[in-house]
């Protein structure tokens, strides 16, 4: 039966509640378990558990909403904060790092410490580099590293197995001797050598960046913090009352850890879970621990959902298929849903890589444009990284509006910053040589400075050339904008006013000095020299903001990119879209994320100069969570990997690159240090080969499950099969093959190859129209495309 409620003080309408949903918002139970397959209306649930709790009359502010990620907190927070308008406080909703960040904080407000701060992935990167290169130049005592890893210690790779061994000990609560001590028991002399690490860097970090924590040290310090301080516990458990757990799935040791702290007798607690859904796995996400916690607490029977509200009867059988390969974790109860007719599940198999890429264009183009939907409810989701620059190019090469991707190169190697961070190294350079020193770089903190600049102080009349390699660097680059052509035209010009000069400078030396030259003196140039006024103009902005007394790297870089006048051309580039558009964006975020960089480092480290801010970004060779936290844009197809999926629906999806070897990706993680083997003997799951890879290959399942899941109407799986590639068994459990018509042996060749419809683009069309007005065959009325494959 389904009832209507609404209490006078909550704000948007509440949603017609299925019967068990309606039981468990309903519940007044001390604690609860949701169990419920995607879709189910778990999300939607908390939000009305939130608002069920205001109406007895819990206030708002002592309502927690927690979620695995920032992002998924972000949309629940929205999601909350629309159902309550008109309540005067606000729930908190964090993501649970962001739950222990926060208790930290106020420990250290109300003690009077300094305000906590998160390492990023690029500085913790620094860290372990630094530490690294200490005991290869003998600054410490080297751990005992196995021989067979002394050739891979200074390579990246190996940094990020290390750093991503050391995060899970520290998930799991290990310190350096229980690291040690496991690594001894169990014969993995790795794991000896990297306890020793793992003190030095809880060591480093804490001498070099005070009141800076790695995140992998959040929730266990957060917890640790509860466990020792009786007044920060009673003052936590005094604000939170009623906390909500969405997503329970994705809950690690560490945030269970911090939850079994925080929780007290008097805390009213809701866990929101779908075991077949864990996406974060690789970052230490058990599906058993909501059921673990909510017995621990005293719960009784969980709540199943048993409507499925987003997916439709077709999509529904799929995922059926699908879920009943992933081992069953607390019944498979919530497996068996009602739900309305209707959906659309289709399998594509394309000839090659780029085809399938075209293919896909295609279904997101005529959804768009014949079918109507918007590009924001479409979804491309890719099991990893790898694939997504490719079909991001053909996506946008077809018209189709692609999100931004996440930052895959550290900030320094962007190619909007890379030129900036050049002409400040120059400017700096020449501020120094001519004897202009900034405020920020006193001698105690820019000693080598110091000597450079009184070495030159006084020998420098003319304007320091710089190499002719970074001279065109800088042209080609996109601050400067010259190609290959004005390049040339631009050497011939130069030559020209040289020998008309009476000079005798080669080209190269006339590029170089050009650069640093006063950009004045550049205008009775042609206009094949406007890159090279740009950098000059560039470089004389940072050489006189350097001299500005109080000049930080924000306010020398600021003053470059205003100088460089490209913020609004870039700007109208972005909004016009396509390829160049889509570059202009990542561009601008670029330059937006150096700015946050600079910002940040000027607030951290005041006294620091801007040489070592240069240093800083020089030194990080990790890309950074992501450039900036982007809102979703309405007119953006996303193109998603599982895990950035999870929890979010859209019209239509296509699940790309289902091959064989891709998805399921069988290889073991984490194989060079261990770190999976790790994760498997603290939970107690098996530890043999066969075990350890059903264990991925549940893993596996689960993100595929969760891709399958998005789609309220429609589910494009698409897959290549060439010499090379294969596709995935997922492909036969989603779209069975009829056993019936073939004997055994042949059933691969049983599913036809799709064929790709022409693309729906305007040059595709007046491709096609040329093709056939110039066909000797060609009779005037047949030279024609038929209206209803144009597009717009
Ligand atoms: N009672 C209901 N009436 C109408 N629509 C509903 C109801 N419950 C849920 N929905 C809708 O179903 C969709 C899925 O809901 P929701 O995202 O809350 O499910 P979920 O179980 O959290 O999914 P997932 O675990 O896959 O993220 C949403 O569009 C939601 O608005």
């Amino acid at each position: 039966m389904l009832r209507m409620r609404r209490a006078a003080e909550l704000g948007a309408a509440p949603p017609l509640l299925d019967e068990v949903q309606q039981r468990a918002v309903d519940a007044t139970d001390p604690v609860l378990l949701v169990r419920g397959a995607p879709g189910t209306g778990k999300s939607l649930v908390a939000v009305e558990m939130v608002a069920a709790a205001v109406a007895r009359g819990v206030a708002p502010e002592h309502c927690l909403v927690l979620s695995p990620t920032r992002q998924a907190a972000a949309a629940l927070r929205d999601r909350v904060t629309a159902r309550l308008a008109g309540t005067t406080s606000e729930p908190l909703s964090r993501s649970h790092q962001a739950l222990g960040f926060g208790l930290l904080r106020q420990a250290a407000a109300l003690r009077g410490d300094p305000t906590p701060r998160l390492l990023s992935g690029p500085e913790q990167d620094v860290v372990l580099r630094e530490l690294l290169a200490g005991y290869a130049a003998g600054d410490a005592p080297s751990p005992p590293w196995p021989v067979d890893l002394r050739e891979a210690l200074g390579t990246r790779g190996f940094r990020a197995e290390l750093r991503d061994l050391l995060m899970r000990a520290v998930e799991w609560g290990l310190d350096a001797p229980r690291l040690r001590e496991l690594g001894e028991q169990l014969d993995r002399p790795a794991w000896v050598a990297a306890a020793q690490v793992l003190a030095d860097y809880d060591g480093v970090t804490a001498l070099s960046r005070p009141g800076a924590y790695d995140p992998a040290w959040i929730l266990g310090a957060a917890a640790e913090l509860l466990q020792d301080d009786p007044e920060a516990l009673a003052r936590a458990r005094d604000t939170i009352r009623f906390v909500v757990v969405d997503e329970a799935h994705e809950l690690t040791f560490a945030a269970a850890r911090l939850l079994r702290t925080l929780v007290g007798p008097q805390t009213q607690v809701r866990l929101l879970a779908d075991p077949d859904s864990t996406v974060q796995g690789f970052r230490g996400a058990d599906p058993r621990l909501a059921g673990q916690l909510a017995s621990e607490w005293g719960a009784g029977e969980p709540f199943v959902l048993t409507h499925s509200h987003r997916q439709p009867a077709e999509l529904r059988a799929a995922a059926e298929q699908v879920s009943t390969r992933i081992g069953a974790v607390g019944g498979a109860a919530h497996r068996e849903l009602s739900t309305r007719p209707g959906g659309r599940v289709e399998v594509a198999l394309l000839r090659a890589v780029a085809q399938e890429a075209q293919f896909v264009a295609g279904v997101l183009r005529r959804a768009h444009l014949l079918g109507g939907v918007a590009w924001s409810d479409l979804a491309v989701v890719v099991r990893g990284r790898g694939r997504t620059a490719p079909l991001r190019r053909a996506l946008a090469a077809a018209g189709v509006p692609v999100a931004t991707p996440p930052a895959s190169v550290p900030l320094r190697d962007e190619p909007a910053v890379r030129p900036l961070l050049m002409c400040l190294d120059v400017a700096i350079d020449l501020a120094l040589g001519s004897g202009e020193r900034a405020a920020g770089d006193d001698a105690s903190v820019a000693g080598d400075d110091a000597d450079r600049a009184s070495l030159r102080a006084g020998a420098e009349e003319e304007p320091r050339a710089i190499s002719a390699e970074l001279a065109v660097d800088l042209l080609t680059s996109p601050l400067g904008g010259a190609d290959a052509v004005t390049l040339r035209r631009l050497r011939r010009e130069l030559r020209r006013a040289e020998i008309e000069a009476g000079g005798e400078r080669n080209s190269d030396e006339l590029l170089s000095a050009a650069v640093v030259d006063d950009p004045d003196r550049l205008r009775l140039l042609g206009p094949e020299a406007s890159a090279v006024r740009r950098v000059a103009t560039v470089v004389r902005a940072g050489r006189e903001a350097y001299a500005q007394p109080g000049a930080t790297a924000e306010t020398v870089l600021w003053a470059m990119w205003q100088a460089s006048g490209l913020a609004e051309p870039w700007e109208q580039r972005a909004l016009a879209g396509g390829v160049s558009g889509e570059r202009a964006d990542r561009d601008l975020d670029a330059v937006v994320a150096l700015f946050g960089a600079a910002a940040a480092y000027v607030d951290r480290l005041p006294a620091h100069g801007v040489r070592d801010f240069l240093e800083h970004l020089r030194s990080q060779d990790v890309p950074g969570d992501s450039l900036v936290a982007r809102a979703p844009d309405d007119e953006q197809v996303a193109l998603v990997t599982p895990a950035a999926a999870a929890g979010r629906e859209w019209h239509t999806v296509v699940v790309a690159g289902v091959q064989d070897g891709v998805w399921p990706d069988l290889r073991l993680r984490g194989s060079l240090l261990g770190s999976e083997q790790l994760v498997d003997v603290l939970t107690g799951r098996g530890s043999t080969y066969r075990e350890a890879q059903a264990a991925v290959r549940h893993d596996e399942t689960r993100q595929f499950l969760v891709a399958l899941t998005r789609a309220r109407e429609r589910v494009v799986v698409t897959a290549v099969r060439s010499e090379d590639e294969q596709p995935s068994v997922y492909l036969d459990i989603v779209d069975p093959l009829d056993q019936q018509a073939d004997s055994d042996d042949h059933l691969e060749l049983l599913r036809p190859f799709t064929d790709v419809p022409r693309p729906m683009t305007l040059p595709a069309a007046v491709a096609d129209l040329r093709r056939s007005l110039t066909s000797p065959e060609t009779t005037p009325s047949s030279a024609s495309v038929p209206p209803a494959t144009w597009p717009g």
